[in-house]
């Protein structure tokens, strides 16, 4: 092995509560260490502000245009990001030059892959410069450059762990990784490290955006309002009809290409069941996309904490054969993995090693990518 970088991963995801920060030791191949982790959740204005982002991305026709409050958002953004950097070296007794990398992946406020379209908010120069850690950032670009869709990059970080797995763990392949957040991705590891993996449906959006419309609340925490409902057959046919699901071209979705609900189609309890029911179904129907009929399905992201949704998938799932296991009964970290991510991608980036494949974005060949933001220079080292 190598240099080791310790490297840290910054992501503010679909859903856009917070930004998770996660430390991990890696050569940019294997893990070495996975270290710690933590969420910095964004106060509700600001989440009002990013939802009027995603409004405004829509004029956008070039990646580098800022309609709108998108340049000032760009900016707010960043800054709350250099302070999540700075609580979580306070929190975890380290300083800037403990850090080799950060990896940095901004907001998706746009992602249209049919055009060859995806902007990421976050200007990395200017987390470069505040924290003083070198970053790596604008991960997706370079990969639709080449054909590819621009997600999922999560996959490359899923092998590896599935490598760490299979040396510790009697668990039965093909094991598929579920990311459920705002959107949900998974990824299948076949047979000689075979990777697929694409978007699989709707993840917490539509349920967050019903509960919000109609109690006011960001999420359905543990899934107690679904719990109390009832699936609506005729609702749930609507979403599972949707010409995504037999498509003959696995792709990656964009947070609106989903809607949520009339507030007159059904209870808010009939509705978070439903929707629950819907985020379960579409993992299991996008699954049915794969080589093989995964054995062992591993959930992370927010999505794991509803408990309807993890009983509907361990349901379903199982009327195929297949298991299911929330992140952590295999000692991973259902919340952070996707921070973990962009830790590793940072570093395989500096590496010029791929961060993308044929088989995760339908890239041509595999592709590297990442723009570099150097740290700047120490005022106290002399040059000649
Ligand atoms: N305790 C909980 N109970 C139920 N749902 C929860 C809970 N905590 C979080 N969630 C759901 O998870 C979502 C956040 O998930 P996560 O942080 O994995 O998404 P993300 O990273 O923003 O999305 P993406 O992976 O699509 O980029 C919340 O919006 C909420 O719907
Ligand atoms: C364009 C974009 O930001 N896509 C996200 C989103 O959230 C989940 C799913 O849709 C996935 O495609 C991707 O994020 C994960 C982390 C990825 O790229 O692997």
């Amino acid at each position: 092995m190598g240099r080791i970088w310790t490297a840290i991963g910054l992501m503010s995801g679909t859903s856009m509560d917070g930004i998770d920060v996660a430390l991990i030791r890696t050569d940019g191949d294997s893990i070495v260490e996975r270290g710690p982790s933590a969420g910095y959740a964004y106060d509700p204005a600001f989440r009002q502000q990013l939802k009027q982002g995603l409004e405004d991305a829509r004029a956008i026709e070039e990646r580098r245009e800022r309609p709108g409050i998108l340049a000032e958002l760009e900016r707010d953004l960043t800054v709350r990001h250099v302070g999540a950097v700075k609580a979580f070296l306070r929190d975890n007794n380290m300083l800037p030059e403990n850090i080799d990398v950060a990896g940095f992946h901004g907001q998706t406020v746009l992602h249209r892959p049919a055009e060859a379209l995806t902007v990421q908010i976050g200007d990395g120069e200017l987390l470069a410069k505040e924290t003083r850690i070198d970053v790596v950032y604008d991960m997706r670009a370079n990969d639709m450059a080449h054909g590819g869709q621009g997600a999922p990059l999560i996959p490359a970080y899923h092998a590896v762990l599935a490598r760490g797995l299979a040396e510790r763990e009697a668990i039965d392949a093909p094991i598929v990784f579920v990311n459920i957040g705002g959107i949900s991705n998974l990824t299948y590891i076949g047979a000689g490290d075979e990777l697929v993996a694409y978007d699989s449906g709707p993840g917490n959006t539509l349920i967050d955006q019903w509960v919000e419309a109609h109690a006011g609340i960001p999420y359905d925490q543990g899934g107690m309002i679904a719990s109390e409902g009832t699936i609506l057959p005729q609702l749930l046919d609507r979403y599972l009809l949707h010409p995504f699901f037999t498509a003959e071209k696995r792709r990656s979705l964009d947070r609106s290409d989903f809607a949520p609900p009339a507030p007159s189609d059904a209870s808010l309890e009939d509705g978070a069941r439903t929707l629950a029911r819907v985020t379960a179904a579409a993992i299991i129907r996008s699954a049915r996309h794969l080589p093989s009929k995964p054995a062992t399905y591993i959930v992370c992201g927010g999505g794991r904490l509803n408990l309807v949704i993890m009983r509907d998938l361990a349901a379903l799932a199982a009327e195929e054969g297949g298991r299911v296991f929330a992140a952590e009964a295999l000692e991973l970290n259902g919340d952070s993995m996707e921070a973990e991510a962009w830790a590793y991608l940072a570093v395989r980036s500096l590496r010029r090693l791929p961060l993308t494949y044929p088989g995760t974005t339908g890239v041509e060949r595999p592709m590297s990518g990442g723009r570099m933001a150097a740290k700047p220079a120490n005022p106290l080292e002399f040059k000649p």
